[in-house]
């Protein structure tokens, strides 16, 4: 059966649906999953090979999709079947959770073996027409199957369906294999009005009454996802430029995917009164799905594995900065005290799969992409926005290092860094010739990288936001900056984004977007990008204690392979914007004006 969840008489309640539970199939045969509900998929199949690669979430573009399979299917709403058509005028809407995988050739094999694709969230209104304001969520009119003649549409930007995940969230509902969980200080009220964030990203996010903000994610990957549990740990910390989860939903991966190990989210009872049990996350260890750490179809981004996942650091348990420290660089050995126990994050456990995550709206921020712009467009200076980043960043990194194990880096370390990094130079030369001129200086940045630990100095490493930008920071009225969006860069696998890492990455990632708005401005405006990375640094080592400015090496380094990853990013998803990462290759190659 599928699980269902209906709304009568205002009154949600609990009641087993019509149809075959994939879930509980998938749970009794392990990693039999994508076999079940065949039927569902033939009535599907038609329409999403259509819709699914024209999504700006599908992350497999550029290559065919050949086929679906099902990992799981929950029906939320109940879809009416044509029986009840007959007999109700209005039988409202449907409403399908399904996790699927599209099947694709693996990426510079095309004609080659198909092998697991990548794994999608959907959730599909079904309706026996569309009204008209819902028409630009049309998926189609199915023409066969047990969904023969029902249309089926992007269920997000029905409200009716929006405000299910919210009161799902709320109820801490369990549905089939879906498990909806509410931070217990969370007050989530009633009656929120749901609206489709429309701006570009790579999930897709509802605002609930201009109060919370649910990001669905798109791609599912198993394991915890950093977006969770970075956001969780922080929350502990009380550190306040972090949005805190106030609910998330999760699917048992055991009975979605295969997976063997227990799930153990954070305590909570169902809608039935069933306790489950409280669980302790695991750090950092491997996911454990069927996937492996790359996500179902290994890397399919730009960039190949890279940097801590390939540095066998001291492990989760080894030194970490005190607070107050400058937390990057450490002369001699054993100069970190010892993590303090019981300050693991408990954020939910490895054997789930994140799906949701909803957040205090921040009303009225400005995001630092858009702000920055319209302050270079009415030419005004920018640097005590990038000053107070730099200081909002550095409280972020300093609050991450307290809740979440650190580790040193030494020679062989930094050594596999560069080698990680130089690895993926190369592969981007291969894929954009443009690059071959500034292959050699830019490879001089990543071999004075190796040499750093050669006279016995260590490096600290932490959890990091990976893919830190200034589309990434929210600037609210009172002038105080949010971080958000804790994934890591999507493309590279769950595994690696969730090791320590140099928090001189995110800090690249900053100085690389204030280049990026400064190339985007008529004139090229390249004072007004060195002012905001002299800021931003000053602001950084005010709270930090430290200037990434101090350690050109590396901030290079650290540059050079985000410019390299952004030139990948252009050319695979904005070809038009490919000059500008290409354009900052010359300063980079010949390590000027750093
Ligand atoms: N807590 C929040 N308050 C207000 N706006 C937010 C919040 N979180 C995200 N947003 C908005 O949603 C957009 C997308 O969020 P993000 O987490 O970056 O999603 P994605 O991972 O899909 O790119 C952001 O650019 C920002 O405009
Ligand atoms: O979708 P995400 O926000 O997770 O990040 C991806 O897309 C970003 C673009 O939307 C991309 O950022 C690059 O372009 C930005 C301007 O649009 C610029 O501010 C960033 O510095 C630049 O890296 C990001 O790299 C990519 O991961």
């Amino acid at each position: 059966m599928i699980a269902a969840f209906r709304d009568t008489d205002a009154q949600f309640e609990w009641c087993l649906g019509k149809g075959r539970d994939a879930m509980s199939e998938a749970a009794t045969h392990p990693g039999t999953a994508s076999l079940a509900c065949p039927e569902l998929l033939v009535s599907l199949d038609a329409l999403l090979r259509g819709w699914l690669p024209r999504q700006r979430w599908f992350a497999g573009k550029g290559r065919p999709v050949t086929g679906f399979s099902l990992v799981s299917a929950t029906e939320l709403l109940p879809a009416a079947p044509p029986s009840a058509r007959d007999v109700a005028a209005d039988t409202g809407p449907g409403l399908l959770h399904l996790l699927v995988r599209a099947e694709q050739p693996a990426l510079g094999t095309r004609g080659g073996p198909a092998r697991p694709g990548d794994c999608y969230q959907l959730l599909l209104g079904v309706r026996e027409g569309l009204p008209p304001d819902l028409a630009p969520a049309l998926i189609g009119e199915v023409a066969q199957g047990p969904l023969a003649g029902r249309t089926v549409y992007e269920a997000l930007y029905d409200p009716r369906l929006a405000e299910v995940l919210l009161e799902a969230l709320r109820r801490r509902a369990r549905i089939g294999g879906l498990r909806f969980e509410r931070d217990a200080d969370a007050e989530i009220g009633r009656g929120l009005v749901p609206r489709v964030l429309g701006a570009e990203q790579s999930n897709s996010s509802l605002v609930y009454g201009d109060r919370f903000i649910l990001k669905l994610f798109r791609r599912i990957v198993p394991g915890t996802n950093p977006d969770l549990e970075l956001p969780h740990a922080l929350a502990r910390t009380a550190c306040p430029r972090v949005p805190p989860p106030a609910a998330w939903f999760v699917a048992d991966a055991r009975g979605t995917a295969g997976g063997q190990g227990p799930v153990g989210a954070r305590g909570t009872a169902d809608t039935r009164g069933t306790a489950t049990a409280r669980g302790t996350a695991a750090y950092p260890s491997a996911p454990t799905g069927p996937a492996g750490p790359s996500g179902p179809s290994g890397p399919s981004g730009p960039s190949g594995p890279s940097g801590p996942s390939a540095v066998p650091g001291p492990g989760p348990h080894g030194p970490r900065p005190g607070p107050g420290t400058d937390g990057h660089r450490r002369a001699g050995r054993g100069c970190c005290p010892p993590p303090a126990a019981g300050r693991h994050a408990a954020g939910p456990a490895e054997d789930v799969l994140v799906l949701g995550v909803l957040q205090p709206f921040l009303k009225g921020a400005a995001d630092g992409w858009e702000l920055a712009l319209s302050e270079l467009a009415r030419g005004e200076d920018f640097r005590a926005e990038a000053r107070a980043l730099g200081r909002a960043t550095a409280e972020v990194h300093t609050a991450l290092a307290r809740a979440l194990p650190t580790v040193t880096l030494g020679r062989r370390q930094m050594e596999r860094l560069a080698r990680g990094m130089t690895d993926r130079l190369d592969a981007a030369v291969q894929a954009v010739p443009a690059l071959r001129p500034y292959a050699p200086g830019l490879r001089s940045a990543y071999d004075a990288l190796a040499t750093l630990g050669t006279r016995g100095d260590l490096w600290s490493a932490q959890r990091v936001h990976g893919d830190l930008h200034l589309g990434q920071c929210l600037r609210a009225p009172s002038g105080e900056w949010s971080l958000i969006d804790f994934e890591g860069e999507p493309a590279r696998p769950l595994a690696e984004r969730r090791m320590p890492q140099p928090p001189v990455r995110d800090i690249a990632g900053i100085l690389r977007s204030f280049d990026y708005a400064a190339r985007s401005h008529r004139p090229w405006a390249p004072a007004w990008a060195h002012g905001c990375r002299g800021a931003y640094c000053t602001g950084y080592a005010e709270v930090s204690g430290h200037d990434p400015r101090a350690d050109p090496v590396l901030l290079r380094a650290y540059e050079t392979d985000k410019a390299i990853y952004e030139v990948m990013y252009e050319a695979r998803h904005r070809p038009d914007w490919l000059p500008v990462p290409l354009a900052a290759m010359h300063r980079l190659a010949t390590a000027d004006d750093l």
